[in-house]
């Protein structure tokens, strides 16, 4: 008797995993945006490897973010951020989330422009201050009125992070339902004629 093949349709991993081809993913946006837990979960359902760029430059520095900062100031946090970049988007296609700032550095973003596709994860603020507040480790929000800061912070980034390939609302929601949107987004976004199309 000979076996009979049911075709099984590729699941949504897969088909944006097909769809990005060689390219890098790269997520942007404020903090407390969910840019490290949903670019984790993104990676692991493309089959792809995941980068933080934050805990990338705590493992080349040797120190924290905060101890960075502490230490050498921001000028010198982004200069590093800088460099971490560009030589993480040389090879790939991985799946990069980078820190908050990152894509407001035109050096950074113009690096990110050409090593691979870029999502905003856009949120609102009290979602941001929700997941901000209660973790102490940003060393950008140790000021009087942190939530006020936050604020400050999405006036002027938002046109900047506008500029992000893909957008993808990142609100009060399971983690797996905006995963599933991000893979959505990227084969919508590659089928349109993307930059850097394969
Ligand atoms: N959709 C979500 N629902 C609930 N919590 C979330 C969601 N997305 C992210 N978080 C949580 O919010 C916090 C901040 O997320 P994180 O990935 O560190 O943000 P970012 O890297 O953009 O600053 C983390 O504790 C994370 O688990
Ligand atoms: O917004 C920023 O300038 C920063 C965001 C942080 O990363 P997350 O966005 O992952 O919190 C981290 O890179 C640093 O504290 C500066
Ligand atoms: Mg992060």
């Amino acid at each position: 008797m000979s076996d009979i093949i049911f075709p099984v349709a590729p699941t949504l991993g897969e088909r944006a995993r097909a769809a990005l081809g060689r390219r890098n993913l790269v997520f942007v946006g404020l903090m407390g945006a969910g840019k490290s837990a949903i670019g984790r979960m993104t990676a692991a359902q493309l089959g792809l490897p995941f980068i933080d760029t934050d805990t990338e430059i705590e493992r080349v520095s040797r120190m924290t973010i905060s101890e960075l900062f502490a230490a050498y100031g921001e000028e010198e946090f982004r200069a590093l951020e800088t460099r971490v970049i560009k030589r993480l988007l040389r090879s790939g296609p991985r799946v990069v989330s980078t820190g908050g700032g990152a894509f407001i550095n035109e050096k950074t973003r113009k690096q990110i422009e050409r090593g691979g596709i870029s999502i905003w994860l856009k949120a609102d603020l009290e979602v941001l201050w929700e997941r901000v507040n209660k973790r102490d480790h940003r060393p950008l929000l140790k000021t009087e009125n942190p939530k006020q800061t936050l604020e400050n912070l999405m006036n002027q980034r938002y046109p900047v992070y506008e500029l992000a390939d893909m957008t993808v609302h990142s609100r009060d929601e399971r983690k797996e339902t905006i995963v599933n949107e991000v893979l959505e987004a990227i084969i919508e976004y590659t089928g349109k004629g993307s930059k850097n199309d394969e």
